[in-house]
């Protein structure tokens, strides 16, 4: 929930791939500000979806969950995903739900997912003046996909606003990474053994108290 005196926070939440933690890091995010949360396209509608997990995991009662502008039943990019559903998606339905609250965003997969011929995710998100949070998962080829995200956000001039480590710390990747870019970084996430609204409330202080909270 924002105070009268704060700026809301306005965050996209965009990972080095798909299954990298962002769901989870949204859900941090989201109940570190008591933000708004809206996945605008999900891509796989079983056994759960991304707004199910962020609202089963976030404990505050002030975050409104908006709905997906598309839902979409096959786990699989979400140009083919909709194709198979006879669906074209369309860059004018990426309007931002109305809401004087923080929010954040959860993109599908990467940054430069297809959603349909010719339109990527980075298109549609680009002009929406949102700050990106990057979720840099760690695994032998990590450093790559990081660079090549922070490089394509930067290209696109869309402004990041941190980059969180997901993972047992691994100093020769985050060292190299941190060195390399500059961009700020946000608290760090650890392997977990259960991922429930226990687990995000213990993080949730560290990232509240990073936005100045
Ligand atoms: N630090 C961690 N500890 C334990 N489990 C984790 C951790 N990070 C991610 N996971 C688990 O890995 C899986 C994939 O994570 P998540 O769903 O957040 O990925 P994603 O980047 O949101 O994927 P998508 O592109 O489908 O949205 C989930 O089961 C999640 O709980
Ligand atoms: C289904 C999956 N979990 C994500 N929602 C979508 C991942 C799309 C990846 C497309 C790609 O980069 O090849
Ligand atoms: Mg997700």
């Amino acid at each position: 929930m924002r105070t009268s005196s704060s700026r809301p926070e306005r965050l996209f939440v965009t990972g080095i791939g798909t299954d990298v933690g962002k769901t989870l890091i949204a859900a941090i995010l989201t109940e570190a500000l008591q933000a708004d949360y809206w996945k605008p396209v999900q891509a796989g509608l079983e056994p759960t979806t991304d707004t199910a997990t962020v609202r089963r995991l976030v404990s505050n009662p002030h975050s409104v969950f908006h709905p997906e502008a598309y839902r979409l039943q096959l786990p699989a990019s979400p140009h083919l995903a909709a194709a198979r559903e006879q669906v074209t998606i369309q860059a004018d339905a990426f309007q931002l739900p109305a809401t004087a609250n923080h929010l954040v965003v959860e993109g599908a997969g990467g940054l430069l997912v297809p959603l349909a011929p010719g339109l990527l995710l980075a298109d549609v998100i680009a002009p929406l003046g949102l700050e990106v949070v990057v979720v840099s998962r760690h695994y032998l080829g990590s450093i790559n996909h990081t660079l090549l995200t922070l490089e394509a956000l930067q290209r696109r001039n869309i402004p990041v606003r941190g980059l969180v480590f997901n993972g047992a710390p691994t100093p020769a990747t985050e060292d190299f990474i941190t060195q390399h870019t500059g961009v700020p970084i946000l608290p760090r996430l650890q392997p977990e053994t259960d991922v429930t609204a226990a687990t995000i409330s213990r993080y949730a202080p560290a990232f509240r108290q990073w936005f100045g909270l």
